[in-house]
């Protein structure tokens, strides 16, 4: 075992250290982009795909080599050189103070790792194999995310709407008891959902929202009741 805890973190406002500037330091980087945080690079070289993040003000660059004085300043850091002790360096010092640390080149010496990862609107997949075999996450991201195409987004746009219809309703057992009968009228594999047809979704949210009416209605009874 491991002791991993999977979480979606929100990292809106937190300032991130990307240390390297190769390939994987890029990757890291574009993982990145677009979710609200500070991006800072610093390293001696610069692969030139940064080259416009940096014109457009996406990613402030420092041309220099790292020292330790750049851990204090940020939440997050990507330990992303090609210098394996460095990388090492990097994460211990983060764990003096409280800095989280992915370092690329080693999993023990990390404080989190990155899965692999695919996002739709409402559905993002995420595949780890604990730091064992990074080749096999992107293998599997890469077939689950053929799969969770538009019928799963379709599937999650109906599902959602009843989520906000309930989410308000006082009856905790009753949302139990709907999201039990919508469980046995959704397919069990994802090999069905991506077979569904338009005309199974109408039905499948006609059966829905008969059974919510039923249900919730049958629920006012009983909060009137007790
Ligand atoms: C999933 C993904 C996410 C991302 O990076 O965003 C990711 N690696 C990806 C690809 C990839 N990485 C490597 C190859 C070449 C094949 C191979 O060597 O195996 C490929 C395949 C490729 O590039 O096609 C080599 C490699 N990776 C690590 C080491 C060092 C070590 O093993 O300690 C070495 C050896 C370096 C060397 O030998 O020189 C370490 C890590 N890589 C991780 C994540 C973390 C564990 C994830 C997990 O739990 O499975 C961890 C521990 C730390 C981290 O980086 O977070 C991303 C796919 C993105 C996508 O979906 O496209
Ligand atoms: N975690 C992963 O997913 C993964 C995948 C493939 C490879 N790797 C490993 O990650 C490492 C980086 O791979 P790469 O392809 O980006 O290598 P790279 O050689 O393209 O880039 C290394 C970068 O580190 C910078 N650097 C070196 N010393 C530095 C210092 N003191 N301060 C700041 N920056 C410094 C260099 O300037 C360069 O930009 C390699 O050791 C590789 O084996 C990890």
């Amino acid at each position: 075992m491991n002791n991993n805890l999977s979480i979606f973190l929100d990292i809106t406002g937190k300032k991130v250290l990307v240390v390297g500037g190769g390939k994987v330091a890029w990757r890291k980087v574009s993982a990145l982009l677009d979710k609200g945080c500070e991006i800072k690079v610093v390293s001696p070289k610069l692969i030139s795909n940064f080259d416009s993040l940096i014109k457009n003000g996406k990613v402030t660059f420092y041309k220099r080599k790292f020292n330790n004085k750049d851990l204090l300043d940020n939440n997050i850091v990507f330990a992303a050189t090609d210098d394996v002790n460095l990388n090492k360096n990097i994460f211990l010092e983060g764990e003096k103070h409280n800095v989280l640390v992915n370092n690329v080149t080693s999993y023990k010496d990390s404080t989190f790792i990155m899965p692999a990862n695919h996002q739709q609107e409402f559905i993002s997949i995420s595949v780890s194999t604990h730091g064992k075999n990074p080749f096999l996450s992107k293998y599997l991201k890469n077939i689950l995310a053929k799969s969770f195409s538009e019928k799963s987004e379709k599937l999650a746009e109906i599902l959602n709407k009843y989520r906000v219809k309930s989410i308000n309703e006082p009856c905790s057992q009753c949302k139990r008891q709907f999201w039990e009968i919508a469980e046995k009228n959704l397919p069990s594999s994802l090999c069905e959902i991506e077979n569904l047809s338009d005309q199974h979704f109408k039905y499948l949210n006609e059966i829905l929202l008969k059974e919510y009416n039923k249900i919730f209605q049958r629920g006012s009874k009983h909060d009137k009741n007790h």
